[in-house]
This record gives structure tokens, sequence and C-alpha cells, in this order.
């Protein structure tokens, strides 16, 4: 595609995406539908472009009105991702030095938002928790997302599936904390390895997988995966329970669960029942009252914990809705819980990083529900002989209740996690 034509493209992309009114992975998605003839080439440089203007929408909002043209043009030529010199083939003289003078400017000389990128109310919580890891936490958030794999244990072994990929080439080391996971130098097609068709794994983050492990499934049980969505822990819990017992897979979104479906046909678990609900207070989560072993509730959430991969969230949400958040996630770890038998294990988890959706909720429950003891996380993972385990917690008194990953401490997307035993 000539230089001119790629970037008129990506302005374009960029306007769509920043009328907010679907997720950016949803509008690149159906732009790419839409436009089959663009080559892998041109779709990496336009979603690049696109993240890139949404990582850094504070600084290139100031940056742009110095320039002309229209204003989503100027913002994908800010964002541009390649080189500079294909770029600078693609604009006019006048442009091109508004593009030099941009790029002069020292990051010194800049004010904080536009450094920081973040809107108001995300900075103070995440000040207030980091510290000082503040600016480390906001590099990594620009910096994208890594890729992990979770090997399905039920079918193949890690070293195996890490053999295979040496084998075509890509790279893969073990996961630091996950037993199941594979973490990807680059961003190679793995969908098309015959290691995935045969559902030997994942792509998976090790959060995600350290959540699945906090719920310890095992062999014969009844567990409940609250909040199945596509299904993403729910493949872990069931290879976890060797494709035995029964596990349920429950969510308001049937359109969600379909997309579980091919899913579960790779991974040969025959325990799993995929089941859409109304609500909370379903009839068929009525039904099995007291019956449950375990039950992860992995919630949904602002997704603060996210912005690596999903930096639109940042813009969609707001102190508003992070509050309506938090008033659906109480009700839904509430009513979970009624499914668990004596003795059964709760595990609340969200991908976010504020406290309003994490600590606030768990200690909430925990004040309403006193036959539900909570389990310190660090024991629980120690248990499971993750390695460092303390270093993946804080919260209590030995800074070991919850789970709380960081992008920048832990190279995981942010997530919380907290765990109850029914007594
Ligand atoms: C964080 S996502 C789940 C991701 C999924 N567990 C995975 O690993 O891929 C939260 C899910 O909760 C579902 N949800 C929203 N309200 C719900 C409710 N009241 N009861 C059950 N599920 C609900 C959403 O449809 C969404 O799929």
């Amino acid at each position: 595609m000539h230089p001119k034509a790629l970037l008129d493209a990506c302005a374009e992309l960029v306007r769509l995406t920043l009328k907010f009114d679907h997720p950016a992975d949803a509008i690149v998605a159906r732009f790419f539908r839409d436009n089959r003839g663009l080559g892998p080439r041109e779709r990496a440089t336009m979603a690049e472009t696109v993240y890139t203007v949404l990582r850094k929408k504070q600084l290139f909002d100031h940056l742009a009105p110095s320039g002309s043209g229209p204003k989503e043009r100027r913002l994908a030529i800010l964002g541009f991702y390649g080189p500079g010199d294909f770029l600078r083939s693609a604009l006019t003289d006048q442009e091109v030095r508004w593009l030099d003078a941009c790029e002069k400017v020292d990051p010194a000389d800049l004010m904080e938002r536009h450094r920081h990128n973040l809107p108001e109310w995300l900075v103070q919580p995440l000040k207030e928790q980091v510290g000082a890891g503040f600016w480390p936490l906001v590099e990594s958030l620009n910096k994208g997302a890594g890729l992990d794999l979770r090997v399905n244990d039920f079918k193949a072994k890690r070293s195996d599936i890490q053999k295979e990929l040496a084998q075509a080439g890509i790279k893969a080391v073990p996961t630091p904390y996950s037993p199941w996971g594979l973490r990807i130098a680059g961003r190679p097609a793995l969908n098309k390895m015959e290691a995935f068709t045969r559902g030997d794994f994942e792509v998976q983050d090790e959060g995600s997988q350290l959540l699945a492990m906090l719920v310890d499934a095992k062999r014969s049980e009844m567990v409940v995966d609250f909040c199945a969505g596509a299904g993403g822990k729910t493949l872990a819990l069931g290879a976890a329970m060797r494709s035995t017992g029964r596990l349920y897979a429950f969510d308001t979104s049937a359109h969600r669960l379909d997309s579980f479906k091919p899913r579960q046909a790779r991974s040969g678990l025959s325990n799993v029942h995929p089941a859409a609900i109304a609500h909370e207070r379903d009839e068929r989560v009525k039904r099995l009252s007291g019956k449950i072993d375990r039950v992860l509730v992995d919630a949904p959430c602002t997704g603060m914990g996210t912005l690596r991969r999903n930096p639109d969230l940042k813009w969609r949400q707001n102190l508003q809705t992070v509050e309506e958040m938090a008033v659906k996630q109480a009700a839904i770890l509430q009513s979970a819980a009624r499914l668990l038998k004596s003795g059964g294990r709760l595990v609340y988890a969200t991908c976010s990083v504020l406290p309003q959706e994490n600590e606030a909720i768990a200690e909430a429950f925990s004040a309403a529900n006193p036959d539900f003891v909570p389990m310190s996380v660090g024991e629980v993972l120690t248990g499971l002989k993750v390695s460092d385990a303390a270093k993946l917690c804080s919260g209590g008194e030995d800074g070991q209740l919850y789970l709380r990953l960081w992008p920048h401490l832990h190279e995981t997307d942010g997530f919380f996690a907290a765990v109850w035993q029914r007594k």
C-alpha cells in the first residue's frame, strides 16, 4: 500500500475509534473485516497506530493544535507505527516541519498529565497504591502487553510445547509463577500452529492462570465458574479437574459463551457445562445452592488492570462507572457465595487495580458473611509451590491476604483476588 493511502486509512481508523461508542478492539476488527484487502503488515501498522494514539491521547491532544489538517490525521501522524522516512514520504512539507518540531519537544518540559496520559480520576488511586512505582507503571502501560500461553496440561507437557515452538522458530520461556505458562517473544501467529488446533495451548496472561490456580479445583468436584465469559479460566479449571466432576460455566452473555464452544472442543474437556443465566439470582443458580465445592467469580470490572491491551478503557470509564460496577460486583459475589457447601472455597477476582472494585468488595463481603473465612492468598500460592508467592500479594496483617498483580512488577495485567473458605 502506498504510504499516503496507509496514513489515510490509519487516520480513518483513529476517527472511528475516538468516537468511543464501541471497544477499540471491536472497531479495529470490524474495519479489517470490511477491508479484507489489507495485508498483515498494514493491519499491524494500523492497529498499533490506533493503540499508540489511545495510549498517548493527552500528549497528542496537546501537540495536535499546532498542526494543520483534519485532527485525526494529525493524531495518526503523531502515533504512526513505522519507519520515520516511510511516514514522511506521506506528508506535506508543512506536516514534516510540524512533526520535526513535535519530536523535539523535551518530555521534561511537559506537564505531568501529558507525560502520564491518564485521566485525573485514575491518577490519585494509582499513586496512592504504588507510590514511587507510579512512573514505572505508566511506562509499562504504554509499552503494550507481552504474550503468554497456558499449556493444556490435560493433553500436553509444557516442555514438549516449548520444544515444538522452538522447532517453529518461536522462542518461549516458562513463566516465573504459573506452572502451565510459556512467555513468547514477539507476536507470532500462534493460532496457525498444529499444537493450537490440537488444543494443547491457549493464549492466556500469566495473571489469569494464577487466578485459576487459586481455585485449586480437584478431580470429581462440583465447580462453578460464575462469570465464565469466553471461558479462558474455565478451560484451566477443567484441565485441573482432569475432565472429571462437573464444571458449570455461567455467564449472562450467551454470545460470549458461544465463543467458548470451539475452545472447549479443542481442549478435549468433557466435564464443562456452559449455561447462559439471566442474572446472578437466576433459577439455575438457586437450584445449585449449597452443592458446590468451589466457585470462581471472575467479576465484570472496569478493566483498569488491562490498559496495556485495552488503552481505550481509561477514556471510556469514569468514577461513576466504577461505582456502578462496584454495586454489580457486590451483588454477584453475594449470590455466587450461596452456591458453596460447607468447607467450599470462594474466589473473587477482577482485572482492575482500583481498591473500590477489589479490597472494598472483599472487606464488605467478609463483614457481612462471618461464615466465610478469608484465606491468605500468599499461603494458598505457597502451598501450590508458586515461587516468591509473597511478592504477588498485599493486604492483611502479613501483607499476603490478597493477590495483587501489577504490570510493572510482575509483567502480567493488573489483577486482584480474594479467597474464602465457607465454615
Ligand atoms: C471478566 S469477564 C470474564 C472473563 C472470563 N472469566 C475469562 O477468563 O475469559 C466478566 C464476565 O462477567 C459476565 N457477567 C456480567 N454480569 C454477570 C452476572 N450478573 N452474572 C454472571 N456473569 C455476569 C460478563 O458477561 C463477562 O463475560
